[in-house]
């Protein structure tokens, strides 16, 4: 599922120009036969950490924050991992994700996007003619969204845009967002926008997706690739459980060994930025 999760970023318009619709597919296939053939491109793969330590969480309440990426495919497949979290693990009883105001690289989620989602994965002309659906595939389809509904008027998921108390205290969700596309890393989350941060310290894990949320997470600098991740994150480590799911679009990257990025650019591969490769970097509470 973590996985799933991860290469929903991948889906980036932007760098599939030349692909057909075929080749989309198979880049969005998801089974475990495609799972195994892409782990290899995982160069930190902290899966089997994060996951033991949602296993730590016990008793009702637990609460996971996502910070969004893209709209289409990936928050799609956000959808999933969210609904899989509270529907079949005991660890989580509620989702937040947090929405930029507006795009900051071209398809980030806004408020729009995210209500837009559900009602036309429901609609019945959405999807084109050509679809290779099957009538049994559009049903578990319409079965997973409708649960997605209910998680929402139930409360189970929340937009944190609607976020109106925090600790008895009221707040504006809209300003609480305000800091994803303000000019600052996440290094300074603290002191530029206290409210969010104390929203966040109280998460039992918060999934920062795709690219450009791990370039403001590391600050955006050029680290040797062998920099542990939690230095990276500046003052931000520690602040809360924190994993990253980013397929790699940009330069900066950490917590790779040395010796794998020589060899990756001895054979010439562009690792860094060709959205093949990927890393899965948590980040426990201190
Ligand atoms: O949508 P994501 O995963 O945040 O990717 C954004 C990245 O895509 C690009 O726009 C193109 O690769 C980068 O400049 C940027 O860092």
């Amino acid at each position: 599922m973590i996985q799933m999760c991860l290469w929903g970023n991948a889906t980036d318009l932007s760098l599939l120009t030349h692909l057909a619709p075929s080749d989309i597919e198979h880049l969005q296939a998801v089974g475990k036969g495609a799972q195994q053939a892409r782990a290899a491109f995982i160069l930190k793969d902290d899966q089997e950490a994060v996951w033991e330590y949602i296993k730590t969480l016990v008793g009702p309440g637990g609460r996971c924050d996502f910070v969004l990426d893209n709209a289409g495919f990936e928050l799609f497949t956000d959808f999933v991992f969210a609904d899989f979290l509270v529907t079949y693990t005991p660890y989580f009883s509620k989702i937040v994700f947090h929405p930029k105001l507006f795009p900051w690289f071209v398809s980030d989620v806004t408020p729009a996007d995210f209500e837009t989602t559900i009602v036309s994965l429901l609609s019945t002309t959405f999807f084109p003619e050509i679809s290779t659906r099957s009538p049994e595939s559009a049903a578990h389809l319409e079965k997973m969204v409708k649960r997605w509904q209910s998680h929402l008027e139930q409360g189970t998921f929340i937009l944190s845009t609607n976020i109106n108390k925090i600790d008895d205290q009221k707040v504006d969700g809209a300003e609480l967002c305000k800091f994803w596309t303000g000019p600052w890393p996440y290094w300074n989350m603290k002191e530029r926008s206290s409210q969010l941060w104390g929203w966040l310290h109280t998460s039992d894990l918060v999934i920062f997706k795709g690219d450009l949320n791990y370039r403001k997470l590391t600050g955006d600098v050029k680290w040797p690739v062998s920099t542990r991740f939690a230095t990276s994150l500046g003052p931000l480590a520690g602040s809360f459980p924190l994993l990253s799911l980013r397929t790699n679009k940009a330069d900066v990257a950490v917590d790779i060994p040395q010796e794998v990025a020589d060899d990756l650019d001895a054979r010439g591969e562009k690792w860094r930025v060709s959205g093949k490769y990927a890393l899965v970097s948590f980040e426990p509470r201190s």
